[in-house]
């Protein structure tokens, strides 16, 4: 058992290459935390602090409660499980997962009744004498799984474990591994950048993206109210909509989002309205997944959003549908890139916003919202359409108009600097 905490740790490597920025983290005892983010972001380099394979050079991370940036590998009692789990080619699967117990000087005759064990766990009691060569890479797999796990370490460390395997056999070996895990109870740090993985695993997913940690929360609240826009766009598919729009806060009203020619308004009673307020004027983005969206036939009716239905694909289960609704598309890769580290969860400030807000109720900010919206600057932007999800095309055709009902309390909002308008707290 052991807790993990990362305290502001950062990693350049001797080249000059930033790779993990300043990264503030609690894993609890127990725990398992899925570090979520592109190739690239310094999740792997995180791993191989922790395990003491890879030199800290700012920060202290603790283990239980101790200082461990100068204690080698072995003194943190953890148990590492690679992309490819390395195998030792002679020995057999019996010699491999019991490997562990014959350095430790266990007793045989338990050591050999763990092993049993172990093995039937995971679905290899039939091949414990075959040798690696002549196994599947999802056997091998399971086979370095016993071996870390066999240890009884207090952390497990996992880096993408399942990458190398089909798609079938990742499915199978991922709710193995989570049934595992969790049984045995022991803090967990697992990497990937599947977010169906991280989703289905974690207690809680830690995002990353260019080193900086962008968010940390269960998969519920990392889904439905990310900090960022970069990690509303890299949970969930199809990708979330996000939407260029100008802030409009109108006394009596409430604050409009203006998306092209289309809005949706938030009333003043709304939470988000009086953060908004503060942005009266400003380019900021909307975030809508696909699934807070529903067709509609009465485009009068509550919030809507209306285009054209340009193109729909077959998914199998359902039908994306490609709307063209005249608005604005923002690229995550452009609004999200990170300036400052800042902690998560941060609020931002909410002194004086209050204030703003009654000002506007009272008569305006000073500042109007033009009447012809100027280009967009906050992202670039890449597609034209937004995507929903439909679960048949009967009575869709490409070309005709379609009404969205938008699912108002879904709508996420963020600013210039890709974070929530609105607070996020965890
Ligand atoms: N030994 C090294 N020397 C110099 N730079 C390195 C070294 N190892 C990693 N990096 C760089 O540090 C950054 C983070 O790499 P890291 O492997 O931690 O990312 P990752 O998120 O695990 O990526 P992936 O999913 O592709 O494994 C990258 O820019 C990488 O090129």
């Amino acid at each position: 058992m052991s807790e993990v905490v990362l305290e502001a740790v950062s990693k350049v490597y001797p080249g000059g290459q930033r790779a993990v920025a300043e990264l503030s983290l609690t894993v609890p005892d127990g725990e398992f935390l899925v570090l979520l983010g592109p190739s690239g972001c310094g999740k792997s380099t995180t791993l191989r602090m922790v395990a003491g394979l890879e030199e800290v050079t700012g920060g202290t991370i603790w283990l239980d409660g101790r200082p461990a940036n100068e204690l080698t590998p072995r003194e943190r009692n953890v148990a590492m499980v690679f992309q490819n789990g390395a195998l030792y080619p002679h020995r057999s699967v019996r010699g491999n997962i019991g490997f562990p117990l014959q350095m430790a000087k266990a007793d045989p005759a338990e050591s050999a009744e763990r092993v049993t064990e172990m093995a039937r766990a995971l679905g290899l009691e039939q091949m414990l004498d075959r040798l690696p060569g002549t196994l599947s890479g999802g056997q091998r797999q399971r086979v370095a799984m016993g071996r870390a796990i066999i240890r009884e370490p207090s952390l497990f460390l996992m880096d993408e474990p399942l990458s190398n395997l089909d798609a079938a056999l990742r499915n199978d070996l991922r709710l193995e591994i989570g049934g595992l895990v969790r049984g045995l109870g022991v803090t967990t740090l697992y990497v990937t950048h599947d977010q169906v993985e991280a989703l289905t695993l974690a207690d809680r997913i830690a995002v990353m993206n260019e080193g900086f940690l962008e968010d940390v929360g269960t998969p519920t609240q990392i889904y439905e109210n990310p900090a960022t826009a970069f990690v509303a766009a890299f949970l969930g598919a199809p990708p979330i909509n996000l939407l260029s729009a100008t802030v409009e806060a109108v006394a009596g009203e409430g604050v409009k989002l203006h998306l092209g020619r289309q809005r949706l308004v938030l009333p003043w009673t709304d939470p988000r309205a009086q953060y908004l307020a503060s942005h009266h004027a400003d380019e900021v983005v909307v975030g809508i997944r696909s699934d807070a969206l529903r067709p509609t036939g009465d485009p009068h009716l509550g919030a809507v959003l209306s285009g054209h239905l340009r193109t729909l694909e077959f998914h199998g289960h359902e039908w994306l549908a490609h709307i063209d609704a005249g608005v604005t598309v923002v690229d995550p890769a452009t609004v999200s890139r990170r300036r400052e580290p800042e902690p998560v969860g941060a609020v931002p400030r909410p002194a004086g916003m209050a204030g703003r807000a009654l000002s506007l109720l009272r008569g305006g900010a000073g500042r109007r919202v033009p009447a012809e919206r100027p280009a967009p600057h906050v992202g670039a932007h890449r597609r034209a359409e937004l995507l929903t999800r439909l679960h048949s095309r009967d009575g869709y055709t490409p070309g005709m108009d379609v009404h969205l009902a938008v699912d108002l309390d879904r709508v996420l909002v963020f600013g210039k600097d890709g974070r929530r308008v609105d607070p996020v707290s965890r």
